[in-house]
């Protein structure tokens, strides 16, 4: 066994690598590998690429990478089965050692060692596995690469590349199982993979999918050095199917022709370009514009790695005169070894690290610059034939893949920004955050306005708070203003009573009087100020109320007008203050008469001198305790003569009186007796008896007599002109038995019910006389208090309907109004029955209608009208207050509906 030479072996040892060179037997071989031991970066972590070994580390800068050459042996076909019948292949696979014999004669061979040998069973899946799949792998993850058949004509080239095995899948070549892998690999929404298929012959560039378009220019990059061949037709492949379509039309555009060694004789370079553009994003390369942004999702910059794998059909070397070409085919040959020895001698010179590298002298090595001495990973797969006719050829490519083993490339990534992948991804952001920002704003204003609605609610609640405290406060003042009057009114009377018993009445008495007025006053000067400062307290209220940010105009002007009312509250107030103190002066100086007056009279019994009537009376009720059944009075009075019992009604003898009044009383309840009692004087002397203070009983039932005959009209005339109202008002005063008062109290009712006395009554201190009575707070005192009151209230009302009277109720003037309102939801039925009535007359007429809106009687009519049990005076009432302009304009100010 015969080996190369040492140069050989040196060469070699300087190949690099751990591979290739003629080694000298049991010499320190290292068996080469086309599986690289470095690793990729950023590997995409495919099952295809999980299936490399390769390390190409430190990209940027470039990895070194030697050439990878394998060497494929052809069997022997038809031709040669038959003419070397009778000899042995040329060649010895030693395929476990990676190594070639190559027989010289029948006593030696030289060996080579190659990175991987195939013999002639090596199936198409293996060769691509181990010569083709690793480069492809590189080119998936960013490096260019290159894969390249070269052997004399009909050893196998297009066989190993180019077979697309339509028939048979298993002899699929390089080419449809590179893309297979390439398309496994990529992904179709951010990575694409387009492909231009050329020829190269006679030294001119043919686009295989495009034929008419044969004279491509070769662009090289003069930075990085790259070519490339702008003017071929770029075709995105998306499936196998639609490429192998391509590589079918391609195939038919290949000249080819039938020479002597080969039936389909490629004659021309073929070249498949497969370019790959892959996405990478790369999160720790964001760019600094959007740091700010950091609720924002970073986008990666994207990054884009563009590679090319290029697979190389060459033309066989031929022997012209063993090919057999001639004419035009000759001329073909002649280009075909051109270019083959041009790329010979830049391997040669690569291998030799020569300064100078031939590239230039044709264009197939312009082409393949980059994949030997560039920056591509490039395999070599050299296919010889076995028969020792073709030694010499078969030796040629030996040494050519021999050569090829010591190029040296310098791997190189390529990677640059995807500008308009970023720019999507921007805008997508920029959309993102117009979204976002709208949101944000509609979020906001939704805010100020759901803050607004809660001011205006706030507002509106405060001014709600205000007017009923203001309400409150006016009231309340009202009522401690009418509390006042009323004290002044019962001092009054308290006077006019002191007055009227005591005959000797001094001055003192009536000088401590005035002393308790005057105290009065001066308690109501007190609540006057109280009320100003009061007022001046809702003045500093309404000026912070005023503020902006507060309230708005509308408001202020209301509470102006608030204080204005409040104002001329104050000044009635005021006014009413003054009528009072004019009042006690008058009050002073009618004590002062009234005393005089007293003492010029005297004091004398009017009454004697009766007693056989009295006898008779005594008789006669002795004669009811005898029989044991009482007489009636009437009967009585035939006997005795009404005249008579008048008459004992002036009866010294106390005991008379309280008979003689009794069986007046009874006759007095009778109507037929009415008259005549009257005409007889017996109302003179009834009324005279209320003088009688000694006597409650003699009070009581005079009272009651007067009352009974009050009842009628006339008689109330009569009562009128003889003063009656004076002496009923001073025992109204006076009395403290409630049955006492509630007589005097019926009487003045009654009287109240007369249209025509209504002046006089209240001059004479009638309302006030029946007001006064409201203290002894009896039910039936007070029920005839009310009566009194409705029927006043009454006469009043149709008196203002007929237009005989105008301005306001003297009821009110009299200062009934707040004990009609206190006890207008009296529990007594029969009470609170007169009050409503009352009320109802009153609001009838237009004059009353502040006064009762101010003593809060509007609260009560409106209640009135909504729950009063007897329908004929709730819708009085109602109509009442919807007739009214006033209190319909304070409904609606308080928003109350009737
Ligand atoms: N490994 C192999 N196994 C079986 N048949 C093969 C093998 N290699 C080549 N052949 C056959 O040999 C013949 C020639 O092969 P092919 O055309 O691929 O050679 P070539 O090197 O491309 O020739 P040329 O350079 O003239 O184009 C074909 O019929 C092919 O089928």
């Amino acid at each position: 066994m015969a080996y190369r030479n040492g140069s050989m072996k040196a060469a070699a040892a300087a190949g690099g690598g751990g591979g290739g060179g003629v080694r000298p037997p049991g010499s320190n071989i290292k068996s080469s590998s086309f599986k690289s031991r470095l690793h990729p970066p950023h590997s995409s972590g495919s099952a295809l690429r999980r299936s490399s070994t390769g390390n190409f580390a430190a990209a940027a800068d470039g990895v070194p990478g030697r050439v990878r050459v394998a060497v494929r042996l052809r069997p022997r076909n038809e031709e040669e089965l038959h003419a070397d019948a009778d000899f042995a292949d040329c060649v010895e696979l030693q395929a476990e050692l990676k190594r070639l014999k190559l027989r010289k004669n029948n006593w030696e061979a030289d060996t080579y060692e190659f990175d991987e040998v195939f013999t002639e069973f090596a199936s198409q899946k293996r060769v691509y596995e181990v010569v083709a799949k690793p480069v492809v792998e590189s080119v998936l993850d960013g490096y260019n690469g290159t894969v390249m058949a070269y052997g004399q004509t009909g050893t196998g080239k297009t066989f190993t590349l180019g077979k697309l095995g339509d028939d048979d899948t298993s002899a699929r070549g390089i080419m449809v199982r590179a893309m297979e892998d390439i398309l496994v690999d990529i992904s179709p929404e951010t990575d694409s993979v387009s492909v231009s298929y050329l020829q190269l012959y006679m030294e001119a560039i043919q686009d295989l999918l495009d034929p008419a378009n044969d004279n491509i220019s070769i662009v090289e990059d003069p930075k990085t050095g790259d070519v490339s061949l702008p003017g071929a037709t770029l075709v995105e492949i998306r499936d196998q199917q639609s490429f192998v379509e391509l590589l079918r039309i391609g195939e038919a555009h290949r000249i080819a022709a039938n020479t002597k060694l080969n039936t389909e004789s490629s004659r021309s370079h073929a070249l498949l370009m497969v370019h790959i553009k892959r996405s990478v994003g790369r999160d720790d390369a964001v760019s600094s514009e959007v740091d700010d942004s950091s609720h924002l999702v970073k986008p990666s910059k994207p990054i884009v790695r563009r590679s090319k794998l290029v697979l190389v059909d060459l033309a066989g070397s031929e022997r012209v005169h063993k090919s057999g070409s001639e004419g035009h085919m000759l001329e073909e040959a002649k280009y075909i070894n051109l270019s083959l020895s041009a790329l010979g001698k830049c391997i040669n010179a690569l291998a030799e690290n020569s300064s100078h590298v031939p590239v230039r002298d044709s264009k197939l090595t312009r082409l393949l610059k980059d994949s030997f001495g560039g920056s591509a990973r490039t395999s070599l797969i050299v296919t010889i034939g076995p028969s020792p006719r073709h030694r010499g050829e078969t030796t040629s490519t030996i040494l050519f893949g021999q050569r090829a083993m010591k190029v040296e490339n310098m791997l190189k990534i390529k990677e640059e920004f995807d500008y308009k992948s970023l720019s999507r991804k921007l805008e997508m952001q920029v959309d993102k955050l117009i979204a976002e920002n709208e949101r944000q704003q509609k979020e906001f204003d939704d805010e100020v306005e759901k803050i607004n609605l809660e001011a205006q609610d706030r507002i509106a609640e405060m001014e709600k708070n205000f007017a009923e405290a203001l309400e409150k406060e006016t009231l309340k003042y009202q009522m401690e203003y009418m509390e006042s009057v009323k004290q002044l009114e019962e001092k009054m009377v308290a006077n006019q009573r002191k007055q009227g018993r005591d005959s000797l009445c001094n001055g003192e008495g009536i000088a401590e009087d005035v002393h308790d007025v005057k105290r009065l006053l001066e308690n109501e000067i007190q609540l006057r100020k109280a009320a100003e400062e009061e007022v001046n307290k809702l003045k500093s209220q309404l000026e912070q109320f005023m503020k902006p940010e507060v309230g708005g105009d509308a408001e202020i002007l209301k509470l102006h007008k608030l204080l204005e009312e409040e104002a001329s509250k104050k000044n009635e107030l005021e006014e009413q203050i003054k009528s009072l103190q004019s009042q006690l002066l008058q009050m002073t100086f009618e004590a002062d008469q009234t005393r005089r007056c007293l003492e010029r009279s005297g004091s004398g019994n009017a009454f004697g001198g009766l007693d056989s009537l009295m006898s008779q009376v005594r008789h006669s009720q002795y004669k009811d305790s005898g029989y044991g059944q009482i007489a009636p009075i009437n009967t009585l009075c035939e006997q005795v003569g009404l005249q008579k019992i008048l008459s004992l009604l002036e009866s010294e003898d106390p005991s008379v009186r309280i008979h003689a009044v009794k069986v007046v009383a009874n006759l007095a309840a009778e109507e037929a007796n009415q008259q005549r009692i009257v005409e007889s004087g017996g109302l003179t002397s009834l009324l005279m008896l209320l003088r009688s203070f000694e006597d409650e009983t003699v009070r009581r039932v005079a009272a009651g007599a007067i009352a009974n005959l009050a009842m009628n009209e006339a008689n109330q005339e009569l009562i009128m002109a003889q003063r009656g109202i004076s002496l009923l008002s001073m025992t109204a005063a006076d009395a403290e038995d409630p049955q006492t008062l509630r007589m005097v109290a019926g009487a003045i009712a009654n009287l109240c019910g007369n249209d025509k006395l209504q002046m006089r009554l209240r001059s004479e201190g009638g309302i006030k006389a029946l007001l006064g009575m409201v203290r002894c707070g009896h039910a039936d005192v007070l029920s005839q208090v009310a009566r009194g009151i409705a029927n006043f209230a009454k006469c009043e009302s149709r008196a203002a309907t007929q237009g005989t009277r105008t301005g306001r109720s003297l009821l009110v003037e009299d200062g009934a109004l707040p004990w009609i309102v206190q006890n207008a939801n009296n529990e007594a039925a029969p009470i609170r029955r007169h009050i409503e009535l009352a009320l109802c007359h009153l609001a009838q007429h237009e004059a009353n209608a502040k006064d009762m809106i101010g003593g809060g009687a509007l609260w009560e009519l409106v209640r009135i009208s909504r729950d009063c049990s007897r329908e004929d005076i709730r819708s009085l009432a109602r109509r009442t207050l919807n007739s009214s302009p006033t209190f319909r304009a304070e409904m609606r100010r308080l928003r109350i509906e009737c």
